[in-house]
């Protein structure tokens, strides 16, 4: 069914076009709250967030955590000609310029790019999100592709609504699972066989 996931992700940006900012800074700063005492995220040195757009669940509240404990803050850097990410070390806000698809984006600092085998926790927004842990997003493939260059594997926790979690997102072969999902009210813990 090849356009089932096109259906999803239109359905899905849909009904979170429709949410209020007063559901969504609800929603965030319950996923923020989860997430900062999470052990996973309370062991990790750096960690790569996501600067919200277009509805997603902010989680800024969740650097501002991470400063404050002094690790590692990462944004991603999209590059929309081969679409691929590098990510980039950020101290504060202020230093975030728009990028590519207006989405606040760390300055392209060469002192300041890392290694993505160095990350070892990526936290992943998405359109919809599978009870397997698969993603769906904007169909840019940038973070299965981001996820496919690591030879380690860091860890990764999707964020969103509950409205967000559905039976199925139609994966893919090239499609990577997330780890954790973090919705406002509960985290779902994905069991992946051991390789
Ligand atoms: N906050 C946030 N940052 C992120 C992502 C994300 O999902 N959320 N990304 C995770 O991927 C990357 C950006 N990915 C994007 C992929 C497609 C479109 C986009 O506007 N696509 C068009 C479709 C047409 C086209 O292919 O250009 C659209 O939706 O209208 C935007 C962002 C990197 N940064
Ligand atoms: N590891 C990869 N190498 C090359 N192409 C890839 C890889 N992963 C995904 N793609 C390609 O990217 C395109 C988009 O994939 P998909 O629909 O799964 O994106 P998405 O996960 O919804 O989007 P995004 O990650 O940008 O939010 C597909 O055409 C797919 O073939």
């Amino acid at each position: 069914m090849p356009g089932s996931k096109q259906a999803l992700r239109k359905d899905m940006l849909q009904m979170r076009n429709g949410l209020s900012s007063a559901y969504i800074n609800e929603c965030s700063e319950q996923i923020c709250r989860a997430l900062i005492q999470f052990p996973v995220y309370r062991e990790a040195e750096s960690v790569l967030f996501y600067m919200a757009f277009r509805n997603e669940a902010d989680v800024r509240r969740g650097m501002e955590d991470a400063w404050k404990q002094g690790k590692q803050v990462l944004l991603p850097r999209a590059n929309p000609a081969d679409r691929s990410m590098r990510c980039f070390r950020v101290d504060s806000f202020a230093e975030l310029e728009a990028g590519a698809y207006g989405i606040s984006e760390p300055p392209d600092d060469p002192g300041r790019e890392v290694d993505p085998e160095r990350i070892q926790l990526v936290i992943v927004p998405g359109v919809a999100f599978d009870v397997n842990g698969y993603r769906l997003g904007y169909g840019g493939g940038y973070y299965d592709r981001f996820f496919a260059g690591f030879s380690t594997r860091s860890k990764r926790i999707g964020v969103a609504y509950p409205e967000q979690i559905v039976k199925t997102v139609y994966p893919d072969p090239h499609d990577q699972a997330m780890d954790w999902i973090i919705t406002p009210h509960e985290v779902f813990t994905i069991h992946q066989p051991l390789l």
